[in-house]
């Protein structure tokens, strides 16, 4: 299924690419947290990125929407292609980048504004200020991150007062709202209760038929129920990329064995 390039190692899956990833170098200051990383993502399935801390996870997926563009230090080198075109290149919007490639963090944050204009807050800052596009944008997110049920009754009341879980989905929704093609998820659940998580996982499973979907996490068991294909990073190298059930029952490489069996990490 994935095929192996004259360098040895898969980088490139037989579905069509969303992002393609050529020789990407990444240094801040002086330390390289990316050393020469070759990838495809494929379209619509869900891709993660595993590996001990710091091996440069969430380096590589601020990468599709230039958040390093935010960090001073930072130099990059090499592609990064989406749908063809470099993002890189200079006459990129990266407003717009990211418009098309929304980003969930690690630990939900929501506006302090209520539910409903969190979830509103990208069609206002496009100038949408229609009540009934607003309420049927809003329904849709919300029902899309699987929310709706639980706070149709409440969408005036501050964001706040929702748990961590039903957070970290409004933020889905939120991010869902402005119709992204692509969504990463840096460790969404990992600061969430575990049902709180399972509905996270349950809700990837069903973004995926819509949404390219990269994700960051520590955790392999999670990394193994929600993904299609895997990448190993280790010191800022990918190590190995397959598709996820390779990767887990029988990885090429010593050093995926021994982080997948917890020898380290
Ligand atoms: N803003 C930054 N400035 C300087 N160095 C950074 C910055 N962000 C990350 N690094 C360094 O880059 C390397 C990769 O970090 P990164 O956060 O991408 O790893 P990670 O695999 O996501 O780790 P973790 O699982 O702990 O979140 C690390 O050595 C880290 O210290």
């Amino acid at each position: 299924m994935i095929q192996t390039n004259e360098l040895t190692e898969p980088t490139m899956t037989q579905e069509a690419a969303k992002f393609s990833v050529r020789n990407l170098r990444l240094a801040y200051g002086e330390s390289e947290a990316l050393k020469g990383i070759d990838l495809d993502i494929p379209e619509k399935k869900v891709t993660a990125f595993i590996g001990p801390s710091g091996c440069g996870k969430s380096t590589l997926l601020r990468c599709f929407n230039r958040m390093n563009d935010l960090v001073d230090s930072c130099k990059i080198t090499g592609e990064v292609l989406l749908d063809g075109e470099n993002i890189y290149a200079p006459q990129v919007d990266v407003a717009e980048l990211r418009r098309q490639v929304g980003m969930v963090f690690q630990k939900p944050n929501p506006f302090p504004k209520s539910i409903f204009e969190n979830v509103a807050y990208g069609l206002r800052l496009q100038g949408v200020k229609d009540r009934r596009t607003l309420m049927d944008v809003v329904e849709k997110a919300l029902r899309g991150a699987a929310l709706w049920d639980e706070v149709k009754d409440r969408l005036n009341d501050n964001a706040f007062g929702l748990s961590g879980g039903q957070q970290q989905r409004l933020v889905i929704a939120r991010a869902i709202a402005i119709e992204p093609e692509v969504l990463l998820l840096d460790e969404p659940a990992s600061a969430l209760d575990p049902i709180s998580t399972l509905k996270i996982e349950e809700l990837i499973n069903e973004l995926k038929d819509t949404y390219t979907i990269v994700i960051v996490t520590h955790n392999m068991q999670q990394a193994a129920r929600v993904s299609d294909y895997t990448a190993f990073l280790y010191m800022g190298e990918m190590i190995e990329y397959a598709d996820t059930n390779t990767l887990f029952t029988t990885p090429r490489h010593k050093q995926t064995e021994d982080y997948i069996t917890g020898r380290y990490g």
